[in-house]
């Protein structure tokens, strides 16, 4: 790839296009900074250019920039390794230029890649440019003017809100709210941005400096107004999050002290985020979900997808129709099939409840949820299997019935049709023993609900084909989730992972530790909720049904206990009949149910697990670890057997699938943050007083004696994250 560059090129018209070049985002690398100024010097200094257009090559202008410069920093520690932008280049080179600099925008312009277009003195763009300041997301605060300019285009509140929100608008929302001058087709865009420069030159359009507006901002009060209503928000919505209340700190001080102030304390409070803990999580964050697209031996073979565009999905229960329903929302066909009328007309009216909810929610309009709605056909026997591309099967958790289904798959099927299982927990080699088709047999298993959640975990075994994990990795695109291939073993790399979760959570409980306690510190460490409300939401009867196969797979690890058949014993059943440990009702959040309390005394009881039968005593960061050290054993035993391709993937199918918080890395970052040798003699202390649920596994225990970070496989030689380890502050702060 050619490495990252600026060029110029100067018209007879008198303008200079400035083009960045660094695909496949344009992202501003070091070089495209220095380029920057280079170009920018020069045109400034040329006396036959009168003025400048900024573009980015390749239909994309920018998408900000460069994240591996914050990985760089976070390496070693040395935050001078960014460049002053803010300041020496978008202040003083392209706001305060001679000439008239005007941004010619398409596809997307993003996080400093938008700052840059801010600091021009208009913006031409083409239909459907993504435009945003995403920042947040990634630990940090717009850092090269963002929180000055943007506020003062399109308006405080807007602006406030994509910043907290990281929520991008499409120029022609930027066009109404002054942010865009004007929208043109993109074979446009160069002729209209240069002849735009030209008339600010000309002084027959204006030349404005968006740093010096003030008309948007309201007044004080009002502006003041504002302000502490978004530091509420953001104090509820994310209260271990720093960067939040820092923006808006930033953006005051521009409104009272003026823009430049404001660009001033900007550059420093972004310098200070990006060493911050939960900019190192975040930051991690995207490059393992990015990571997670790279399959070796799949995905660098040279191998092409092939295109699926009709799939059948087996079972119209919660499962298949939540995936029924993502497929046709990403215009794939669907071929619904049950075993009799009534189920197939519960299935086909949850789709509809699912898309008219998307709607209600404002997520999608009426007009697509229709078209969606035609993609799907419902069926009660395989005559329409023989030209769809793919099976997914999501009937219940019986392998004798999944057997049969795959056993008549392969005759109703097409031999290149891709069969493929939702099961969460049951091991693929099972699901295909009565076929012949072990290569195109695979795991799609989504989570609950399907639609919604935004993580496909790819189960192969050793028989899979390499086309045909692409091929349904290229689903997973399509659709929008983002696809973890891992490998085949019972609750594959999730559920396997954490299985240990509810469980220890459980032990606590039996140990006389409050419900309701367990679930207030899981959330306050940044879980959307706590294991038991999500025992109440989830249903006994999956946590019934998974509680056997794990105690089957892993019998020397497994908490046995009676907590959930005792509910349904007395006739809860959790969200389901509005009544469990919590007490659901329509409208207001679920309440704990004080009436429990002589049922969990009853599991106490028959559990017998307290020491000296009384209650123990034990303080939040204990019950976290209690809870949560389980998950890092099992999740070592996941990385040791190469369930996943590397440590990342496990961090982001944790964020993913489980909602492990994002600002804290996913579940074996925050682990090396911790510590091995805390978790190991943690564990080791418990597994001494309550038995082998705790003991620690032998991955972790090797990696505790010799101080190597978890992250590290066995098939990577990734020396720097030895370094990057050694580097780590411990952040295990509990907020
Ligand atoms: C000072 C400033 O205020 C600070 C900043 O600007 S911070 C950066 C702000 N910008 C962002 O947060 C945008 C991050 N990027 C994205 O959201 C998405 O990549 C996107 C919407 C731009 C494109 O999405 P999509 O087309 O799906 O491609 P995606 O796979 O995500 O990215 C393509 C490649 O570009 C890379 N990339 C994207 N944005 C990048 C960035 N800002 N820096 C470095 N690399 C970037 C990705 O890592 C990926 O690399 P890979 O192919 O080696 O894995």
């Amino acid at each position: 790839m050619a490495p990252a560059r600026v060029t110029m090129e100067v018209g007879n018209d008198g303008v200079a296009i400035i083009t960045m070049i660094n695909p496949p985002v344009n992202a501003l690398a070091i070089p495209i900074i220095s380029g920057l100024q280079e170009t920018f010097g020069e045109a400034t200094r040329r006396d036959d250019v009168k003025a400048i257009v900024l573009t980015g090559k390749g239909g994309r202008f920018s998408g900000g920039f460069d994240i591996n410069v914050f990985q760089q920093v976070h390496m070693t520690g040395d935050a001078l390794l960014m460049p002053d932008v803010s300041v020496e280049l978008v202040v003083n080179v392209i706001e305060d230029s001679k000439k008239p600099v005007v941004a010619a925008v398409e596809g997307l312009a993003l996080g400093g890649g938008l700052e840059l277009a801010l600091g021009c003195h208009a913006r031409i763009a083409a239909p459907k440019t993504q435009l945003g300041l995403p920042e947040l997301t990634l630990g940090i605060i717009p850092g090269f003017g963002g929180t000055q300019r943007l506020p003062r285009l399109v308006g405080l509140s807007k602006g406030v809100e994509m910043m907290l929100l990281s929520k991008s608008i499409m120029s022609e929302e930027g066009r109404k709210l002054g942010l865009i001058d004007a929208i043109v087709a993109s074979e446009e865009l160069l002729k209209v941005s240069r002849q735009w420069a030209l008339d600010i030159a000309a002084m027959h359009k204006p030349w404005i400096r968006s740093l010096h507006k003030t008309d948007k901002i309201g007044s004080l009060s009002e502006a003041r107004e504002v302000l502490k209503i978004a530091r509420q928000q953001a104090k509820k919505t994310a209260p271990n999050m720093p960067q939040h209340q820092v923006c808006l700190d930033v953006i005051e001080e521009g409104i009272i002290h003026g823009g430049y102030s404001g660009v001033l304390k900007e550059a420093k409070a972004f310098k200070e985020l990006v060493l911050s803990d939960t900019s190192k999580a975040l930051v991690h964050v995207f490059f393992a979900q990015r990571a997670a697209s790279k399959v070796p031996n799949v995905t660098d073979i040279g191998l092409k997808p092939r295109g699926v565009k009709k799939v059948a999905v087996i079972g119209g229960g919660l499962m298949g129709s939540g995936i029924a329903t993502a497929l046709i929302l990403s215009n794939i066909y669907v071929v619904l099939k049950e075993i009799n009328s009534e189920y197939l007309l519960k299935g086909i009216k949850t789709i509809e409840a699912n898309v008219q909810g998307l709607v209600a929610r404002g997520k999608l309009t009426e007009d697509k949820a229709n078209k969606a709605l035609t993609m799907l056909k419902g069926v009660l026997d395989y005559s329409e299997f023989k030209n769809v591309d793919m099976v997914i099967e999501a009937v219940i958790e019986s392998i004798p019935l999944k057997q049969k289904i795959f056993s008549e798959l392969e005759k109703a099927c097409s031999p290149h049709c891709i069969l493929a299982t939702n099961t969460s927990t049951v091991d693929l080699n099972i699901i295909g023993a009565k076929t012949s088709s072990q290569d195109r047999i695979i795991g799609a298993h989504f989570f609950s609900p399907a639609h919604v959640m935004p993580l496909l975990e790819i189960v192969r075994t050793e028989k899979t084909s390499a086309q045909t994990i692409l091929d349904l990795m290229t689903v997973g695109k399509i659709i929008k989730k983002v696809s973890v291939v891992v490998g085949n073993c019972t609750g594959f790399a999730v559920n396997r992972a954490f299985f240990p979760y509810s469980q220890s959570a459980n032990f606590l409980v039996n140990l006389g530790v409050d419900v309701f306690r367990i679930d207030s510190v899981i959330r306050s460490f940044g879980f959307p909720i706590g294991p038991f409300e999500l025992l109440d939401v989830a249903g006994y009867g999956v946590a019934a049904a998974t509680r056997v196969v794990f105690a089957e797979a892993f019998p020397d690890r497994t908490f046995t206990n009676p907590l959930v058949d005792l509910l349904l014993k007395s006739g809860r059943n959790g969200k389901k009949n509005g009544k469990g440990l919590y007490i659901f009702e329509k409208g207001s959040k679920p309440r704990p149910d004080p009436s429990v309390l002589p049922i969990i005394e009853e599991s106490r009881r028959l559990t017998n697990v307290m020491p000296g039968g009384k209650p123990i005593s034990i303080t939040d960061r204990e019950i976290l670890e209690m809870i949560l050290f389980p998950v890092m054993n099992e999740s070592c035993r996941v990385l040791e057997e190469e369930i996943v391709v590397r440590a990342s993937d496990l961090d982001i199918a944790s964020v993913l699938g489980m909602s492990f918080p994002n600002y804290r890395g996913g579940i074996v970052f925050w682990a090396d943050a911790v510590g091995a040798k805390h978790i190991y003699t943690s564990l080791k202390k418990w597994s001494q007083t309550y038995g082998n649920f705790f003991k620690p596994s032998k991955f972790l225990e090797e990696r505790a004696m010799k101080g190597i970070p978890l992250v590290r496989l066995k098939t990577h030689n990734l020396s720097f994250l030895n370094f990057r380890f050694l580097k780590l502050k411990v952040y295990y702060l509990f907020c």
